[in-house]
């Protein structure tokens, strides 16, 4: 492991400062092998994270990078990564891989794996990588490390079971590893791969090059460096330092709605049937049942969602995040945390409950299962809480699946009177000072109160069928759908690895089709100054086109924020644009040429 090395922070500021504009990849001393495959990626520029991190990685050292969620820490490791196993790949003598990429949830091993697949194989270079997860057979393990591969993916639970099926040798490693990642580093800990990770410790040779990645700090972050890089160069990025209003990624501007927990079903439906957010849209729930209550909801007005949550099967999941990132629907209900959220539900229970069924409650959820932390959702415009996470931690997380890399986006949080505590948390977390006029998180403005009552009798008439035992059944009866479905899945996907169209998850579950009535909101319905509000959610939409950088020439930084007319409307005052929630942004006016740059 590299020398003790602490930068300042103002250095790195300023050389990143210095060299945004005018550093490309070729100047960061990048193979042009990895350059060709970014550019067939349609990825251009390095993020200021990368800029920081790749030279230094290429130069050997142990690096401990923190940066905001979505700002392309997965390419700044793995870029210089696979640039030294090029350099490597003719030493063949290795009983082990040469590189381990240890990340908390099964989603993140494969999102990773895929990103290292697709890398080389655009490089057209022979190295190798297999990706494990700790449900796997010990001959699928032998086989998966037979070679051995050049790059390891898998959780940290992975490596003990390796060893104690006697298919990976303690001495092997020993021998070869040559590098160490730990992605989402701050989680690692939190998702319970302490043990895993310090019985690993001990053989990781001491020339191995460490690099721990993490978007939040934190004293498991502080602890995991002790124990993986004792001596190490530390490299923390000023821009999420001790800021604590640069945790939240600039380009993606945050509103919240001041709503009763009854009122949440009501307020959603507005804000996605009045059309006055941007598609495509993640919906964030504290419980799995809630997740199908909101689905159910919204399919009676016709408006088609899928659920996401770590009670579905590992293949039904991955195909759920993959037709989302492909855009085969606008919008999925996600749940997340929700293992400690069920295991408080066992413990409630268990005071009624025999023992047999909180077994059971447990049992049926996936320990490596995280559908927020670190996915790399695509193109996901908006992201609603609606229900508050139960930590600041949590609402970074979920935030930061969107706005990512140079995309824009926006979040809405319904806070009903029992969230305002964690609300403020947040609030405060994010850095907003109460004696000064920051509004982190604004007012949502575009939703005006009419439109909301207008729609009020109709929400609590379908809210009212949408019962607890609707929701159980249709909980049951997607589950039973999707473990059919996830053999199903299992035996394509291994002949038709990016076949989409096998399964569509936004079915409807309800067992009486949506009334037709219901399905559009009639005129008479439709508040004027809402219906002018939604037509400027569309003009903005159009504004901004397609999210995707390679298709629109890597345009995203021609689009400014003050032609967003999200920036300048608003509901309750249309004449008076430029004031009320939006106020605060028209004020910072960060252009967007600047938008990933520390201002200060
Ligand atoms: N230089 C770049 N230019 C444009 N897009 C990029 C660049 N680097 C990465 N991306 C894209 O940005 C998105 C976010 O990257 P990535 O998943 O690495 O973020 P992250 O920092 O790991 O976020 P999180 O902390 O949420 O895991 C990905 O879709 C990735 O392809």
């Amino acid at each position: 492991m590299a020398e003790s090395m602490e930068k300042p922070p103002k250095d790195i500021a300023r050389k990143e400062e210095e060299e945004e504009e005018e550093q490309s990849f070729e100047e960061l001393g990048l193979d042009p092998r990895l350059i060709r495959a970014l550019i067939k990626k349609g990825i251009e520029k390095p993020t200021p994270i990368q800029l920081v991190a790749i030279p230094l990685i290429l130069e050997g050292k142990d690096v401990v990078a923190r940066a905001k969620t979505g700002s392309g820490k997965t390419f700044a490791y793995l870029l210089p990564l696979l640039q030294k196993l090029f350099a490597a790949s003719g030493s063949k003598n290795k009983l082990a891989p040469s590189a381990f990429i240890l990340v908390p949830t099964r989603e993140l091993c494969q999102q990773v794996y895929t990103e290292v697949s697709s890398l080389i194989e655009l490089c057209r270079v022979q190295l190798k990588v297999v990706q494990l997860t700790s449900s796997m057979p010990a001959s699928d393990l032998r086989t998966a490390l037979a070679g051995p591969p050049d790059i390891l993916v898998s959780t940290p639970a992975c490596i003990p079971k390796c060893f104690s099926a006697g298919v990976l040798q303690p001495a092997s490693i020993n021998g070869s590893l040559e590098i160490l990642v730990l992605d989402e580093a701050d989680l690692l800990l939190s998702y319970g791969y302490e043990d895993d990770i310090k019985a690993f410790t001990a053989h990781i040779p001491k020339r191995c090059q460490c690099l721990l990645m993490s978007a939040t700090s934190s004293g498991d972050v502080e602890k995991l460096k002790k124990l993986i890089l004792h001596n190490a160069f530390i490299l923390t990025l000023p821009e999420v330092g001790d800021i604590k209003d640069e945790v939240i990624p600039k380009n993606v501007q945050q509103f919240w709605i001041s709503c009763s927990g009854r009122d949440k079903l009501l307020y959603i439906l507005a804000l996605l049937k009045l059309e006055l957010v941007q598609k495509k849209v993640l919906i964030f729930t504290n419980t799995i049942d809630m997740g199908y209550r909101v689905k159910l909801f919204l399919e009676k007005f016709g408006i088609k969602s899928a659920v996401l949550n770590a009670e579905l099967p590992q293949n039904s999941r991955l195909h759920i995040l993959e037709e989302f990132n492909a855009g085969l629907f606008d919008y999925l209900i996600a749940t997340d945390d929700s293992q400690t959220k069920e295991k408080e539900e066992a413990n409630v229970e268990s005071n009624a409950e025999p023992r047999k069924s909180r077994k059971h409650t447990k049992q049926k959820l996936d320990s490596e299962f995280g559908v927020v932390r670190g996915i790399d959702f695509k193109n996901v415009h908006t992201v609603i809480n609606f229900e508050m996470p139960q930590s600041a931690a949590g609402y970074v997380h979920r935030i930061g699946r969107t706005g990512r890399a140079y995309n824009t986006g926006s979040s809405i949080s319904l806070v009903s009177s029992d969230e305002m505590e964690v609300f403020e948390e947040i609030k405060y977390f994010l850095g907003e000072d109460e004696n000064k006029d920051s509004n982190l998180i604004s007012p949502f403005s575009l939703l005006s109160k009419n439109a909301v009552e207008s729609l009020r009798y109709r929400a609590e008439d379908v809210a009212k069928s949408v019962t607890k035992v609707a929701v159980r059944e249709s909980r049951a009866q997607d589950l039973r759908n999707e473990i059919l479905n996830s053999e199903k899945l299992k035996a394509h996907f291994e002949v038709n690895p990016r076949d989409l169209d096998l399964l569509k998850h936004d079915k409807v579950l309800s067992k009486k089709p949506p009334a037709p009535h219901l399905r559009d909101v009639p005129d008479y319905l439709l508040d004027p100054t809402t219906q002018e509000a939604s037509k400027f959610v569309k003009l903005a939409r159009a504004a901004m086109g397609n999210t995707n950088p390679a298709r629109r020439g890597g345009s995203k930084r021609k689009f400014k924020k003050n032609k967003d007319p999200l920036k300048t409307f608003s509901a309750e005052a249309p004449k008076r644009a430029r004031n009320g929630g939006m106020k605060r942004e028209d004020k910072d006016g960060n252009s967007h040429k600047h938008k990933n740059r520390k201002s200060s």
